[in-house]
């Protein structure tokens, strides 16, 4: 077994570690950090600058940085790392003095910057489009709804990649003494190499080699675990699990608590103040494509119209422009006998509030932070007050248990809830539907539409976008059918679904019931 002896006395003699452990934890350890956390510091600088650059509308701010990136990412790290530190040695010791070690921190930067670069303009363009909409809805301005939401879930969605780049430069802080640093300035491999020359032996190399160890395996798991946190919220992944039973007695249990507060759910007493639209000569292009070509319709406050038709009629793009998410191109509506296209888009986005098809939740938010944002934020509550109303509307879908859950822990039935109840924070006068039940399971569909048929049953203006054609028939006080950017036929639903005049319409309804 000499071999074994060998071996242990290269790598495990517990003297040499000993005698070198002071160094390399007050040089070497020292030295390493600052090398790896300046150069991540000025990477993250360097890599905002080139991420703005990349994502730019302009080809001559995009060309440059995709020139520095292919080429710091494509030069191996020394090569990078000698070309500055000795190419530029004679600058660099005008500028730094005789010391190599500021010229590999800007190595470092340089390549480091190349990668954060990436890593920043992918999370930006990472956040769904959605978001922005959802911010915009909630009547935020497009300043606030980047400072607030997207920019912050872009970083949150990078943060592990960065802590990455972070281990990255730890590592490859040992390349920086090919540059001949300092005594003082040796980070960990350099204090190991050193002392394993004067010892003969190995084990200095092995104790540096744990120290990174040391650094970066903790970090990694500490980032992972935070990102699992941001992203689950406290109850962690699962607990949101719901089938559709789950959902139907959570609404029972809703209701039955209102009933006993005094509020009646399912009643027909209003409880709402809807307001009425009016839509004239409405029409909206897309570029060159024409997708609303003279749309009239006229909603009653406190009813439900529900817009059905094939894809592609314009039904979205209509109830957008009722809250003007897009801009009309013609025509007038008028919210309770005003013009909102003489609105600004957030004073009338307080009014019409608006539930997407997929929910556009803050992914980074809790239920009720969800629901109290706009409160807060929008019409500047003081937070107790909001957190209360925020409660009493989570309360009223059937959620008052999940305040605490970020949306990834929760059944999309249970999501679609929480953003109904965010577009009513605000106690708005109309509420637009867009799909809100496509993008359910089947089991999940039945409590969302009951929700909305209480809410119209309690006197709340609704323009419903839908392809849920019993809900339809039982519960609009309006349908509409649209074809090709026109309304081809309004009434009544037992005269839309059981005396349809239109051909268009007769053939649509053979397709789809
Ligand atoms: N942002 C956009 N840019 C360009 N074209 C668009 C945009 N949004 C929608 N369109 C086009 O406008 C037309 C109408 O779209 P819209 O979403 O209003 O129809 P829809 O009746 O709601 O259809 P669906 O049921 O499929 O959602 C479609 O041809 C669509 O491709």
């Amino acid at each position: 077994m000499d071999w074994l002896e060998n071996l242990r006395r290269s790598f495990l003699d517990w003297d040499a570690m000993a005698e070198v452990l002071p160094s390399m934890i007050s040089v070497g350890l020292k030295n390493t950090l600052i090398l790896a956390a300046a150069s991540t510091v000025l990477g993250v600088i360097i890599g905002m600058v080139l991420a703005v650059m990349g994502i730019s509308q302009s080809r001559w701010l995009r060309l440059p940085a995709r020139i520095y990136t292919d080429i710091f990412r494509g030069l191996p790290a020394i090569v990078t790392i000698l070309i500055i530190g000795q190419g530029f040695a004679r600058i660099g010791r005008e500028i730094f003095g005789p010391s190599p070690f500021p010229l590999g921190i800007i190595a470092l930067s340089l390549i480091a910057g190349a990668y954060i670069g990436e890593i920043f303009r992918s999370g930006i363009q990472s956040v769904e489009r959605g978001q922005m909409e959802a911010c915009r809805a909630l009547s935020m301005s497009y300043g606030q709804g980047m400072r607030l939401i997207v920019i912050p879930q872009g970083v949150r969605r990078v943060l592990p990649a960065l802590v990455n780049q972070f281990i990255g430069n730890v590592k490859d802080s040992s390349l920086v003494y090919f540059l001949g640093l300092l005594a003082s300035e040796r980070e960990i491999f350099r204090v190991g190499q050193d002392q394993a020359v004067v010892t003969g032996n190995l084990s200095p190399l092995l104790l540096a080699g744990a120290f990174y160890l040391v650094i970066t395996v903790p970090l990694t798991h500490f980032v992972n675990y935070i990102d699992a946190r941001l992203r689950l919220g406290r109850q962690g992944r699962g607990s949101g699990a719901a089938s559709g039973l789950v959902e139907v007695s959570e609404l029972q249990a809703a209701s039955g608590a209102q009933t006993e507060a005094g509020v009646v759910i399912g009643s027909h007493r209003p409880r709402f103040k809807g307001g009425a639209l009016k839509i004239r000569d409405l029409s909206m292009a897309y570029g060159e494509l024409e997708v609303l070509k003279g749309v009239d319709l006229d909603i009653a406050p406190g009813t439900v119209t529900c817009i059905i038709g094939p894809s592609g009629s314009g039904k979205s793009t209509l109830l957008r422009c009722l809250n003007r998410l897009v801009e009309p191109k013609r025509g007038e509506i008028l919210l309770d006998g005003e013009s909102i296209l003489a609105m600004k888009p957030e004073s009338l986005r307080r009014r019409v509030g608006m539930v997407f098809q997929h929910f556009n939740l803050f992914p980074d938010h809790t239920a009720l932070e969800n629901v109290m944002l706009s409160l807060t934020k929008i019409k500047k509550m003081p937070k107790r007050e909001a957190r209360q109303i925020a409660k009493t509307r989570l309360g009223e879908v059937g959620l008052a248990g999940r305040s605490d859950h970020r949306p990834a822990g929760l059944s999309g039935g249970q999501q679609q809830r929480v953003a109904i109840a965010r577009a009513l924070a605000m106690n708005p006068e109309v509420v637009l539907f867009d799909e809100v039940t496509s993008a359910l399971d089947p089991e999940l569909v039945k409590g969302v539409l009951d929700l909305m048929a209480n809410l119209g049953s309690q006197g709340m203006t609704m323009a419903v976008v839908t392809h849920e054609m019993g809900f339809a028939r039982k519960v609009a006080d309006q349908v509409v059918f649209m074809d090709e950017g026109r309304i081809i036929e309004a009434g009544k639903p037992q005269e839309i679904f059981d005396n349809p005049r239109s051909e268009r319409l007769q053939r649509f309804l053979a397709e789809v019931l």
